[in-house]
């Protein structure tokens, strides 16, 4: 039997994966090992293989097919945009992507002044600004600690992910705009799709079922 190869994201949505896949049965321990540095780690019963990454190299694991199932948030998916099919939302990793900012700089925004955007993700500021508000403003690129840059003065609003709120309200910022909610999905690699149909279809029914119990 083929090996399917998933890539997780590292960091935050890595233990929701494993404990989701483990409900199903599907148990890496290895995985969980913080102080080791191995970086794909089998389960030779399941004829499955794991990895972490860095969130947006996920869907380039999976475009390229080097994963054939990717565990990756919808922020990273529309950012990246690779070639691969989102199957499934997770339903965990929740937050909101917000233009966020002093409130002071909510009426430049209505006005569709010249105003600064400092972002992770330009791909979706410049699609929001661009293609759905119809607003010129100039995108920077930064990456991380994006809320830095309307209170050193860099650019008037950023484009970020809000979850609890506390990061905003702790530097005197609030949410202007949504952009759109998130939450983490499963990608599939479109060739797998297809060669590896029936257990891919089985994992994804068993996941769904999963999550109408939850
Ligand atoms: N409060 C949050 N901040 C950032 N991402 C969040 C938050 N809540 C949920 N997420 C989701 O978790 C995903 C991965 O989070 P991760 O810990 O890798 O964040 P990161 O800060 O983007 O990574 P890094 O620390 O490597 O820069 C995000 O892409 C997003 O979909
Ligand atoms: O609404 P909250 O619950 O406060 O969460 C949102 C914050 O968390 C993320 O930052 P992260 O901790 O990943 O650090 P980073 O800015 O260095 O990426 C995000 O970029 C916000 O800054």
């Amino acid at each position: 039997m083929r090996y399917l190869t998933f890539a997780l994201t590292k960091g935050r949505l890595a233990s929701k994966t494993l404990d989701m896949l483990e409900k199903l049965g599907i148990t890496c321990d290895e995985m969980k090992d913080k102080n080791s540095r191995k970086l794909i780690f089998t389960n030779e019963e399941l004829g499955l293989r794991f990895f972490l990454a860095k969130g947006p190299d996920v869907p380039t694991y999976v475009e390229y097919g080097a994963a054939d199932i990717g565990v990756v948030g919808k922020d990273t998916i529309i950012e990246e945009g690779r070639k691969v099919h989102e199957v499934l939302d997770l339903g965990f990793g929740k937050c909101r992507m917000c233009v966020c900012g002093r409130e002071e700089t909510a009426e430049k925004l209505q006005h569709h002044e010249l105003i600064r955007v400092a972002t992770k993700y330009p791909n979706i500021a410049k699609d929001y600004f661009y293609n759905k508000k119809h607003q010129t403003v100039e995108i920077v690129k930064l990456n991380g600690s994006i809320e830095l840059a309307p209170i050193v003065g860099l650019s008037e609003v950023i484009v970020d992910i809000v979850e609890t709120g506390s990061t905003l309200k702790e530097n005197g910022l609030v949410v202007l705009e949504e952009v759109c909610p998130l939450s983490a999905r499963m990608i599939v690699n479109p060739v797998s799709m297809r060669m590896e149909n029936d257990r891919i279809k089985e994992l994804i029914t068993n996941l769904r079922n999963l999550l109408r119990e939850e």
